[in-house]
């Protein structure tokens, strides 16, 4: 019999400035997505400043979480991270407070070995977490495709699948669209990867060689994708078969931990 208490997903926040005040906030489809399927799930909002929390209060939340969900965000990580400066004339938003306390939550999440699926912004961050790179403008890349919204059109055509990525062998995906070589994507950013960070296996790959999923087969469950599952899983069965396997992979690492 499997356990039946809700799991408790941390989803991490962005540090949002409105009026003269700042919020930790959290996008509210991440957080609807983790309730979308039969499995009881507690998301909770992780706020943006992991990194002044002490090692003790740290290390007490994360042995509460049984998986983490990194979400996107209109904001770029500051290439610092990477050892690059900002491009001349960038005026890109920041998120500093974001940016460092997800730093901090990876040093922990990756020490406990909680199951964690990075979008987007996420999925950015984990790859230079792992020593990767980014584009800065994929659309003034040699070769690349843009791989922009039109923010001209509704919400809705701008989440709509955008383009296919090609399935790699052997991965997490692949295992679970095995009737699927191709898959269609919806296309929400404006930068992508560049070089890759140690130990990631790529899962994914857009027609213009880029690098849209990746996993790292050392950790229990390490998951990331460059484009949104969490739009509409009741439309998109796609997305909602990821968010299965995620919500099925922090399951399992319960199940184990407990057994431990
Ligand atoms: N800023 C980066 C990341 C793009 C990203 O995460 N977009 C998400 C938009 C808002 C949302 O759907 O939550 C880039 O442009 O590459």
């Amino acid at each position: 019999m499997r356990n039946a208490t809700p799991l408790l997903i941390g989803v991490c926040a962005d540090l949002i400035v409105r009026g003269p005040h700042a919020y930790h906030q959290s996008g509210d489809k991440y957080i609807r997505a983790l309730l979308h399927g039969d499995t009881p799930v507690v998301p909770l909002v992780i706020p943006a400043l992991f990194h002044r929390l002490s090692k003790d209060c740290q290390a007490a939340l994360i042995n509460k979480l049984d998986g983490i969900l990194l979400t996107g965000s209109y904001s770029n990580l500051h290439p610092s991270y990477y050892d690059e400066a900002e491009l001349e004339g960038d005026d890109a938003e920041r998120d500093p407070h974001r940016d460092a306390s997800n730093w901090a939550l990876f040093d922990s999440v990756i020490a406990a070995d909680l199951p964690m699926l990075g979008i987007c912004r996420g999925f950015q961050e984990l790859n230079v977490y792992f020593g990767g790179s980014l584009h800065h403008r994929l659309h003034e890349a040699e070769g690349l495709m843009d791989h922009r919204e039109d923010k001209t059109q509704p919400v809705e055509q701008q989440y709509a699948p955008a383009h296919a990525v090609t399935l790699c062998h052997s991965g997490i995906l692949s295992a679970w669209f095995t009737e699927q070589h191709r898959i269609q994507v919806n296309s929400i950013h404006m930068q992508g990867i560049k070089n890759l960070g140690q130990g990631l296996q790529v899962e994914a790959r857009a027609d213009d060689g880029l690098i849209e999923a990746f996993s790292r087969p050392e950790s229990s469950f390490l998951l990331a994708v460059q484009w949104h599952p969490e739009w509409r899983p009741e439309l998109y069965p796609q997305n909602a078969r990821i968010l299965a396997g995620f919500v099925e992979a922090c399951q399992n690492w319960r199940d184990k931990r407990s057994q431990a």
